[in-house]
């Protein structure tokens, strides 16, 4: 299995391209199965997540073609990839491959608003915590469908003229039952309201490419989402938002191991608050013309406070990286995790570079050291695996990340981002 080797101590210098956004390519290949006609993506960032999607979508009938070619292809930045579906095939997707990719499931909306029918795996839970899919089914329910759970799938047949437009509010914000009851209300009959909808910028990209498909919809980037139902969709083309979660893990990588990097085709209005805490722990950062200047100094970082929240507040898939910047603070600072109840998984791991992290809860206390010490650490989830990667840049001597295949699941090229920036950081197969 393949692992990661870091030298740390490098200061990095350059620049770093960033990727479409893994987060809203997904949802925009489901939107796929809502038309007969081409929906053509722009910027399709290269990840294991990416690929798997391609498998599942190909099982539903969606017939892909990578920049015109068939074939995979495994090299390249920013991919155009059309997806066509003139019938679904099957409106079954699998335990074998919904459980892999907890995204897959979003697949119910989009197959049950054109077939009427569906019927996908439970999810299951991960290393962050139970995801329940409660919230999804409670959504499809009040847009008319019926649903039962048989062995381990949910089966959901909507009404017999197709699914009705309805006022659903949710009890919690969800970013996949938003984009689900999107895909679903755009084609149910008559006017769906959201209300405490998930106002994430990869709800706001859907909606924009749904918008380009000939969808009515109105209020996406608020709490409030109207769609007015049409009978059907058409192809269009679009191109995926920048990954803010990219962004941010390379920002919070130049804060901690010093240096002077501009992050290309990326906005710094996809993480203000990310962008904010760093600030406050001194990192320098300004706005180009195509991107985010990050200037570090890496041995003078502040405590900062962080509580992660739905968007716009500081993102959960960013809290892993900044727990590992923060290691390194001159003083103490308290990390609270709102949105899993089990996302601390990095902090045993960050222990083994010498950090002092304390849990109670659902808050970590984080007294920073002077220093850090290379060590061998395992991966255990996507965005924990990355702050291993950072805390390594960072610490004296050499690390070992292992699992590299949650790293791949969201970060693509990771390695040769970094190494263009000075860092010694390499890929090594265990043989
Ligand atoms: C592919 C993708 O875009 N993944 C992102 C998405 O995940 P995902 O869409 O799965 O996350 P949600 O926003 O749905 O989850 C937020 C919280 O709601 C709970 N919940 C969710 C659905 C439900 O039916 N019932 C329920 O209780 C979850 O367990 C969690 O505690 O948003 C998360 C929160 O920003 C990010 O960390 C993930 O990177
Ligand atoms: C948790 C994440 O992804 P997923 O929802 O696919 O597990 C993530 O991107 O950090």
């Amino acid at each position: 299995m393949d692992k990661i080797r870091i030298v740390g101590g490098n200061t990095l210098k350059g620049s770093i391209p960033i990727s479409g956004a893994k987060n809203a390519a997904l949802p925009l290949m489901i939107a796929s199965l809502l038309t007969s006609e081409t929906l053509t993506l722009e910027n399709v960032p290269h990840l294991a997540d990416v690929e798997l999607l391609m498998r599942i979508l190909g099982n539903h009938g969606v017939d892909i073609s990578v920049n015109g070619r068939r074939e995979r292809q495994t090299d390249g930045y920013a991919r155009t990839i059309h997806f066509n579906c003139p019938t679904i095939t099957d409106t079954t997707a699998s335990y074998e491959l919904v459980r892999k990719m907890r995204a897959s499931f979003w697949v119910i909306g989009p197959v049950l608003a054109r077939e009427g029918v569906a019927r996908v795996s439970l999810p299951g839970g991960c290393a962050i915590g139970t995801r329940p899919v409660d919230l999804f089914i409670d959504g499809l329910k009040a847009l008319g469908a019926q649903i039962e759970i048989e062995q381990g799938y949910v089966e959901a047949k909507a009404p017999s003229g197709g699914l009705i437009g309805a006022h659903y509010t949710f009890p919690k914000v969800s970013v996949g039952a938003t984009h689900t009851l999107m895909m679903a209300a755009s084609l149910a009959n008559g006017t769906t309201v959201m209300e405490n909808a998930a106002r994430e910028p990869e709800v706001v990209d859907l909606a924009n490419c749904l918008k380009a498909m000939g969808a009515k919809i109105e209020g996406a980037g608020t709490g409030t989402i109207t769609i007015e139902g049409v009978t059907s969709l058409s192809g269009a083309r679009h191109t995926v938002l920048p990954d803010r979660i990219e962004t941010g893990t390379y920002a919070m990588a130049v804060a901690m191991a010093g240096g002077d990097v501009t992050l290309e085709n990326t906005d710094t209005a996809l993480l203000s608050s990310a962008l904010e805490a760093l600030r406050a722990a001194g990192t320098e950062i300004t706005s180009t013309a195509s991107g985010i200047h990050i200037v570090g100094h890496g041995d003078d970082i502040r405590p900062v406070d962080i509580r992660t929240e739905p968007y716009p507040g500081f993102p959960t898939d960013l809290q892993a990286q900044f727990m590992g910047l923060m290691t390194r603070a001159r003083g103490t600072s308290h990390i609270v995790e709102t949105i899993f109840e089990n996302r601390f998984m990095h902090v045993q791991e960050l222990a083994r570079f010498g950090a002092d992290i304390s849990l109670s809860g659902q808050t970590a206390t984080v007294t920073g050291v002077n220093e850090l010490h290379g060590a061998p650490v395992m991966a255990t989830d996507l965005r924990a695996s990355v702050s291993l990667v950072i805390a390594g840049l960072a610490a004296k001597g050499e690390t070992t990340v292992g699992r590299v295949y949650h790293l791949d699941r969201g970060f693509e090229r990771l390695e040769e981002k970094l190494t263009r920036c000075g860092a010694e950081i390499e890929r090594i197969s265990d043989g």
